[in-house]
């Protein structure tokens, strides 16, 4: 937390004039240039709100009346908590934490969980935070998305809205980066990927290694081909450490108002201009770059790109994806040790199969839905958010501007509501019958919206590639698999405590 007291954070935490951030960065989360960390990786309010409440109960520990449950497990607080509140929005009177902070942390899908049996579908969590569950009102605050909010603001910045100039750059970019990401493009360059897959993991062999400390550098090496013709050690060193700056911030939930020195702040600068630096050369360099690659397509458009434009592309949306692609990478080892059965199944079809990189969804059906599922079990963004730029109605309540409005994949995913065929059990083959195996809305691991995910088929790509590798080539050892538990942190879904081997098979 360094300099930073207990005074400064959640102060001013959300601005309810639409902000004044400066114009010319290709994405909003971005704003005023290296300022901000990558995508995925800010905490979301809720995460403030705990960190606030953390700092609170250093001197008066919160009292423990809560008793958390599992997600769906049934089972009602045991708490009293002041019906007489005077808001409209059900909640507890100032906040759901004030009281129950050591049960949230203990089990906070679980908490949120019971939050909703109790209060219903929309509940006020923390001033100005509240959490909806329900899909519906779920994608139309999603589809609504930069007309009645935006992205939850960066805490670097203080919690600043983007401008409507940055939130249309972004766009742009995001727009440039697309088709080299979707689908259509990706058989051209999945033969690549697979190779730098391969090639990781099988510079693991025979070392035990916690996958929450590889996966990082092997998700970033395996995205490299769709971005460049080359390898680039040195692209691939920048974005970690752009990444590892970004994940610090996340963990210290912590805003800091824009006008404040930070070395917290200095050192996502610095990480962030390193990723420029690298970068801006090579947009620039006149030689040919192989037109399926992302570089090689911002070489090709008519005319100049913009260079925080050609920037967004190619640097931030390799950053956006990396934290939520690494999460879900080690819960693919987790799973593929978890169900011996299911690393049967993969290694029978992958071994049938007569190409597997091509289109993996089509030529792996089953190690497709094996990694759907698994985002489903484990959505790496499990808690993500919007603030509400404008006053909005949510079912019958009312949500002012300068709200965030939270919501977990997580638990839409766990929903019985929403699940007929039992949401708490791992079962692929729930994606293999004709119809969706969820209500609509229900499934959002990489949300939905005009800032929904650009890259989802490309990371269930890599992670059917990945899960394909292990179950034909390798024997794979996860010891103690019982004690291993799922870390709800600020930015993403981790396992821990985990340890993994691979042996040649
Ligand atoms: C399994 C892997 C992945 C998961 C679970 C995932 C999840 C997500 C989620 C949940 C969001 C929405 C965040 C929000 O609404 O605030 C998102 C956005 C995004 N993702 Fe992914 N992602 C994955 C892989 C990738 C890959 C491979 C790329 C590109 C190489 C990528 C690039 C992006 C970008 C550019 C955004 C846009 C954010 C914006 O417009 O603000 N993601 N992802």
């Amino acid at each position: 937390m360094g300099a930073h007291t207990s005074r400064d954070r959640g102060k001013g935490a959300i601005r309810k004039d639409g902000g004044h951030g400066e114009a010319g960065q290709a994405c909003p989360r971005h704003a005023q240039g290296a300022d901000e960390g990558p995508l995925h990786h800010l905490p979301p309010p809720l995460a403030e709100a705990v960190a606030r409440c953390r700092a609170r109960a250093e001197n008066e520990p919160a009292p423990r009346h809560f008793r958390a449950c599992r997600p769906g497990g049934g089972g009602r607080a045991a708490f009293q908590v002041s019906q007489r509140s005077k808001e409209t929005i059900p909640g507890p009177r100032g906040g759901i934490l004030a009281r129950h902070l050591t049960a949230y942390e203990a089990d906070p899908a679980g908490f949120l969980d019971d939050c909703r049996r109790r209060y219903g579908d929309v509940f006020r969590f923390d001033t100005g935070v509240v959490v909806v569950t329900d899909p519906d009102l779920v994608a139309e605050v999603l589809a609504r998305t930069n007309r009645d909010s935006v992205p939850n603001a960066n805490p670097l910045q203080g919690g600043r809205f983007p401008t409507a100039e940055q939130t249309r750059r972004w766009m742009d970019a995001r727009q440039l980066a697309a088709p080299t990401l979707r689908s259509a493009a990706l058989p051209a360059r999945l033969p690549a990927v697979r190779g730098a897959l391969a090639a990781d993991l099988d510079a693991l062999d025979g070392t035990w290694f916690d996958p929450s400390e590889v996966c990082w550098a092997i998700c970033v090496r395996a995205l490299l081909p769709l971005y460049l013709p080359d390898e680039s050690p040195a692209l691939v060193d920048a974005v970690l450490a752009s990444f590892d700056a970004a994940r610090d911030t996340a963990e210290a939930a912590v805003r800091v108002p824009s006008w404040m020195p930070s070395r917290l702040r200095r050192r996502v600068r610095d990480a962030d201009q390193r990723v420029r630096d690298t970068i801006v050369p090579m947009l620039g360099d006149g030689a040919p770059a192989g037109t399926d690659t992302m570089l090689g397509h911002i070489r090709s458009q008519p005319g100049a790109v913009p260079g925080d434009i050609a920037m967004g592309a190619m640097g931030f949306t390799l950053l956006g994806a990396i934290g939520t692609m690494g999460a879900a990478w080690c819960w693919i080892l987790y799973y593929l040790a978890a169900h011996p059965e299911v690393a049967d199944r993969v290694r029978e079809e992958a071994t049938a199969a007569p190409d597997v990189s091509g289109d993996p969804a089509r030529a792996l059906p089953y190690t497709w839905a094996f990694a759907q599922e698994v985002l489903r079990a484990r959505p790496p963004a499990w808690l993500l958010g919007r603030d509400a730029v404008t006053s909005v109605t949510l079912g019958d309540v009312e949500v002012p501007a300068g709200t965030a409005i939270m919501f977990s994949p997580y638990l839409l995913h766990h929903d019985e509501r929403w699940w007929p065929d039992d949401p708490q059990r791992f079962a692929p083959e729930r994606w293999l019958g004709a119809g969706r195996p969820h209500a609509p809305g229900a499934y959002l691991p990489f949300a939905s919206g005009p800032r929904g995910c650009l890259g989802s088929h490309l990371g269930l790509a890599v992670l059917a590639l990945t899960a394909a590798h292990i179950a034909t080539r390798k024997r794979l050892e996860v010891p103690g698999l019982d004690a291993v538990t799922t870390y709800f942190g600020p930015s993403t879904l981790t396992p821990s405590g985990m340890r993994a081997r691979l042996t040649p098979r």
